[in-house]
């Protein structure tokens, strides 16, 4: 058996704001810090000790991460950073208000971009100034290879390779894990270890800064037990397939 932790990032300043975040780093709010925090209370409260730790390159999950990792006083642990982790880019959408764009397209588009599993937003092109190639960060990366505008599905295209080959050879060593991510790449993780079906993936939402605790059997991969840790935040999860 081995422990996964995964932990939504704090609320962010554009959580805070109602705007479509993406790719964009932004960084936590007060709030968000402060649910960071108190995610590190209470993972220091199950009493675990990690082996390693993975998040995006996104701050508002890196910090989220640190905070967390200073809550359990585990701060030595070999973190490793990753853009497959990163949340879902918004392509065109990155940047506007929710609510005017429901005022805009409709209740029923923006449902759509947000909570279909394979329609993508409107895409953008190199000039963009949200190209994540105008990002010195992502300079290494061969700009064809790097996302203008992701579905859910998409999204999961890039941060399940990257699962099965970076994370669950430690999984399967039986290695403790926390993983701080994204509302979008930890649905991606999700879908995968609960067997979710492409269809309901979009309606499990992640709450902010809240750690979800899985029981992992290290050989099949499936969970035994899962719980949110803050219970009062919690939200449903997906039922466990025996
Ligand atoms: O704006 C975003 O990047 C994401 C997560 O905050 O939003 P949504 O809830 O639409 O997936």
């Amino acid at each position: 058996m081995t422990k996964l932790i995964l932990v939504r990032h704090g609320q962010s300043q554009w959580n805070l704001e109602n705007r479509f975040t993406g790719w964009v780093d932004v960084d936590l709010t007060k709030a968000g810090v402060a649910e960071a925090k108190k995610a590190g209370k209470l993972i220091a409260k199950e009493d675990i000790q990690f082996d390693a730790a993975f998040t995006s390159y996104q701050k508002r999950a890196i910090k989220t991460l640190w905070l967390a990792l200073e809550g359990i006083d585990q701060m030595y642990l070999p973190v490793t950073k990753d853009w497959h982790l990163n949340e879902r880019h918004y392509g065109d959408l990155t940047g506007l208000n929710k609510q005017e764009t429901r005022d805009k397209h409709g209740d029923e588009q923006v449902h759509i971009w947000r909570r279909s599993f394979d329609v993508p937003p409107p895409q953008i092109d190199m000039e963009h100034e949200f190209h994540p190639s105008k990002e010195v960060k992502y300079q290494h990366i061969d700009p064809k290879e790097l996302p203008t505008g992701e579905s859910l599905k998409i999204t999961t295209e890039r941060v399940l390779p990257y699962y099965k080959n970076q994370i669950v050879p430690f999984l399967k060593a039986g290695s403790n894990l926390i993983i701080s991510a994204h509302g979008n790449s930890l649905r991606a993780l999700m879908k995968e270890i609960f067997d979710v079906a492409d269809g309901d993936i979009p309606g499990f939402e992640f709450p902010t800064g809240n750690p979800l605790l899985i029981d992992l059997d290290s050989e099949t991969l499936k969970p035994n037990s899962a719980k949110y840790l803050d219970k009062k935040r919690a939200k449903e999860l997906p039922e466990i397939k025996g």
